[in-house]
């Protein structure tokens, strides 16, 4: 009795079970997060909405955001670049930085991307939990926000690549809880590398935040593993 009462109240949710825990974490890992949610503010909603307008005639795609997806993507990187054991091992705890603290206190953020100009816009909401100096948004989280924005341009463009460096000028601070967006484009490319400019600014676009050029090299198989 005592026991199909605990089972009942597991599969309701009042109490915590493995089944339960399981399914959990993998509706949360599978879970899109680069749609609205309660924390999004108004600037935030506004800034999507009208991209989302952008992308009726396909020429903008707004691009899904997971803690952890086995997407093809990610299944031929580890096969092309990862060591089977360590996959094995490290690769099942792993989570994308960006999305690892919880919804409206970290990171929120949607991209969207322009393949004919080969660019990807972000619009970044930073939480309170990424606080550098008082009720400003730390630098290595602006400087984390620069270069996924860069880093997804050069690999929607070209296919996988990693930051080889990352130049950032900070010109003002920008407010904690604040929205911005994150301007990228690839400025050239030359064989393996792609170059790539970044800056961030306001919604009404009066204020510059910070500027970047950055250098994304494309990977070889042989030079990771
Ligand atoms: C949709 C999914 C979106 C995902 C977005 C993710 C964004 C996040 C990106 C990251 O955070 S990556 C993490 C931080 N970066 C690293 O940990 C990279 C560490 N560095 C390396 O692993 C290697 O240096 C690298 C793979 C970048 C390059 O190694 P390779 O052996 O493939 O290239 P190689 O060293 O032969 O250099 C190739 C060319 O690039 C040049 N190069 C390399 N590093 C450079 C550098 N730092 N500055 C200037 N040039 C550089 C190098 O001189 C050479 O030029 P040439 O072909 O003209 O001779």
């Amino acid at each position: 009795m005592l026991r199909s009462c605990a089972a009942r109240l597991r599969t309701l949710g009042a109490v915590p079970g493995p089944a339960r825990r399981s399914f959990s974490s993998e509706k949360a890992t599978q879970k899109d997060y680069s749609l609205p949610n309660p924390s999004w503010t108004k600037d935030i909603r506004l800034l999507y909405d009208q991209f989302m307008k952008k992308c009726e005639d396909g020429s903008w795609k707004r691009l899904p955001s997971y803690k952890c997806k086995s997407t093809q993507r990610v299944q031929n990187f580890r096969n092309l670049f990862l060591d089977t054991k360590f996959v094995e091992e490290q690769t099942p705890k792993a989570q994308i930085f960006t999305r690892s603290l919880e919804e409206g206190l970290g990171f929120e953020y949607v991209m969207f991307h322009n393949e004919a100009e080969k660019r990807v816009v972000c619009v970044f909401q930073g939480g309170p939990h990424l606080q550098g100096n008082h009720g400003y948004v730390h630098g290595g989280a602006i400087a984390t926000m620069i270069d996924i924005t860069a880093g997804t341009c050069a690999v929607l463009t070209g296919g996988y690549a990693m930051t080889a460096n990352l130049n950032i000028n900070f010109r003002r601070p920008i407010p904690l809880c604040s929205v911005v967006v994150i301007n990228s484009q690839i400025d050239k490319i030359e064989g393996r590398k792609y170059f790539i400019s970044c800056d961030i600014r306001s919604v009404d676009e009066k204020t510059l935040y910070s500027e970047a050029t950055s250098l994304f090299i494309k990977l070889d198989p042989n030079s990771l593993k």
